[in-house]
């Protein structure tokens, strides 16, 4: 193996996941989902902790893994979770549950993140999780960037698309848009961003005005 991918390997299997969250990775996978990485997962932890989160909303719950990640550093906030697969949101429901969050604190909608965002209210949220259609990723960021707080923060996992956003070969509609993403976050004046490698990539920003 490379230092480079002896690094990556160290850092992506340097946090271990509750039982819960490790039956909540099995599931998604068996569902052939792509979950965020424990290391991504920890990050999300540590945001919504470090915003001192009360109200968070999550674009693409899948089987709840990233949700179950997010109040691990919240446990007293509100989750609003959005996928239009009703057979995620049961599953997933069993395992907030198993995880001792209760139903009043976790609003499952079933939905497409498109047709359910306009309806949200803006500068409400103190964390935004953006993990739902690739091919939307830049119309569900700029949700994101409506509904977050000044402080609040925004993470974009699979911001590099397994390497693909890396090269310049890769040109799919999903691609092009993560790109899009990255380089509006690197100009825009209102928001701090930054890039990790954490998973296949996770783009934080917190809007500042
Ligand atoms: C990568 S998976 C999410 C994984 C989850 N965040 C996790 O890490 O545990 C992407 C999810 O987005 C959902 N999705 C697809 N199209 C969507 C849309 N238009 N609006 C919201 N979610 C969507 C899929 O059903 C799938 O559950």
């Amino acid at each position: 193996m490379t230092h480079n991918e002896l690094t990556w390997k160290f850092l992506n299997e340097f946090d271990v996941e509750s039982s819960t969250q490790a039956q909540a990775r099995a599931i998604s996978l068996e569902h052939g989902l792509n979950p965020i990485s424990p290391a991504v997962g920890a990050q999300l932890a540590l945001v919504a902790a470090a915003t001192n989160a009360t109200n968070m909303i999550e674009i693409g719950t899948g089987c709840g893994l990233s949700g179950l990640w997010l109040l691990s550093g919240a446990p007293e906030a509100t989750l609003t979770s959005i996928d239009p697969e009703f057979e995620y949101h049961e599953q997933a429901r069993e395992f907030f549950t198993e995880a001792g969050f209760p139903a009043s604190r976790v609003r499952l909608i079933t939905g497409k993140a498109l047709d359910v965002l306009p309806r949200m209210n803006e500068n409400s949220y103190d964390v935004v999780l953006v993990d739902g259609d690739p091919n939307q990723v830049e119309q569900n960021v700029e949700h994101a960037l409506r509904l977050v707080r000044v402080g609040g923060t925004v993470l974009v996992p699979h911001i590099l698309h397994d390497g693909d956003v890396a090269n310049p070969a890769k040109r799919t509609a999903a691609v092009n848009g993560l790109r899009a993403v990255l380089t509006a976050a690197q100009e825009s004046e209102n928001i701090v961003a930054a890039l990790s490698p954490a998973g296949d990539g996770l783009l934080q920003f917190t809007k500042i005005s």
